[in-house]
């Protein structure tokens, strides 16, 4: 049994000029162990397919699927106590922005420790020394001292850690994790990827990877899904996605990687696909 499976997902947002598709159709599973990564241009609906299997969508989003269900629990018409059980301990996410996804008026070992608290019931000593242990894990120097800072106090990358170690406080089943590198610089992006991966295998996390970068792709993923303006272009494993892209938008993408340039500079992808052409592979 797949640890998470939505089938026919869709999200439209109601808009000032009419509703909005934003997610048209997509199935994904993804079992215990196991990294997916969903890849696709800003704005194909990434983001907005996994919010919806969090259930963090705003009101303005009408989420229908055929099927959503997480670890045996349909997620389907599950009620909002019931779901906030599931949400930040057995799936849970870290975001785009880590400065801006912490509370910036709390210290953040308050905020790991508040998440201790509600999902696993311990108490102030027990949650103080689960989150010392939390910061070592994720590579925070100075642990103890460190929970007493606030965000503004951290860089980036030692406010993505603070963000994996909230998301890895419960040891959760599926991980999801939206662009975790994107507001980072080069040197950092890699440190985050290689502890977010060390953490996968330690703990045998299923984990999804949101991505418009096909190197992390490469780097970290099992199977891949394709996603363009909220479809699903294409789903493959890793090395049959690099080695035989089956749609054309999949070899758009790989075609404007800087290592295939040909050229002066790089093809877009505009340039390199073209989406009234029929394409192969979608599901
Ligand atoms: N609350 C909202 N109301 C209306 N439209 C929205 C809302 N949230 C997202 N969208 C739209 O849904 C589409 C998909 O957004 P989404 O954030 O999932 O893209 P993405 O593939 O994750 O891209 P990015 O990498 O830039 O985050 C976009 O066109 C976006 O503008």
């Amino acid at each position: 049994m797949a640890l998470l499976e939505i089938e026919n997902l869709v999200v439209e947002f109601q808009t000032s000029t009419g509703p909005f598709r934003a997610v048209d159709g997509v199935s994904l599973k993804v079992d215990a162990g196991e990294v997916l990564a969903i890849v696709g241009e800003s704005g194909s609906g990434k983001s907005v397919s996994m919010l919806a299997a969090m259930g963090l969508l705003p009101w303005t989003a009408k989420v229908t699927a055929d099927k959503m269900v997480f670890d045996g629990q349909n997620l389907l018409g599950m009620s909002g106590a019931k779901r906030r059980e599931i949400i930040g301990k057995d799936m849970s996410m870290i975001f785009q922005e880590p400065i801006a996804s912490l509370n910036p008026c709390f210290t953040v070992g308050f905020q790991i420790e508040e998440v201790l608290r509600i999902h696993l019931g311990l108490d102030k000593a027990a949650r103080r020394k689960r989150a010392i242990e939390l910061f070592q894990a994720v590579g925070i120097p100075d642990p103890a001292e460190r929970l007493g800072h606030f965000p503004h106090q951290m860089s980036g990358g030692q406010c993505q850690r603070v963000m994996i170690a909230i998301a890895i406080a419960c040891n959760p089943k599926l991980l999801i994790a939206d662009e975790p590198t994107t507001a980072l610089d080069v040197t950092i992006q890699k440190q985050i990827l290689d502890l977010l991966m060390r953490l996968q295998t330690e703990h045998r996390m299923g984990l999804i990877m949101i991505t418009h970068n096909m190197g992390v792709v490469a780097e970290t993923a099992d199977r891949v899904i394709v996603q363009y303006k909220g479809r699903k272009m294409e789903e493959a494993d890793v090395l049959s996605l690099f080695e035989a892209p089956k749609s054309d938008y999949t070899r758009a993408l790989l075609a404007a990687l800087p290592d295939n340039a040909t050229g002066d500079r790089l093809p877009t992808i505009g340039e390199l696909f073209n989406p009234n052409k029929t394409v192969e592979g979608a599901a």
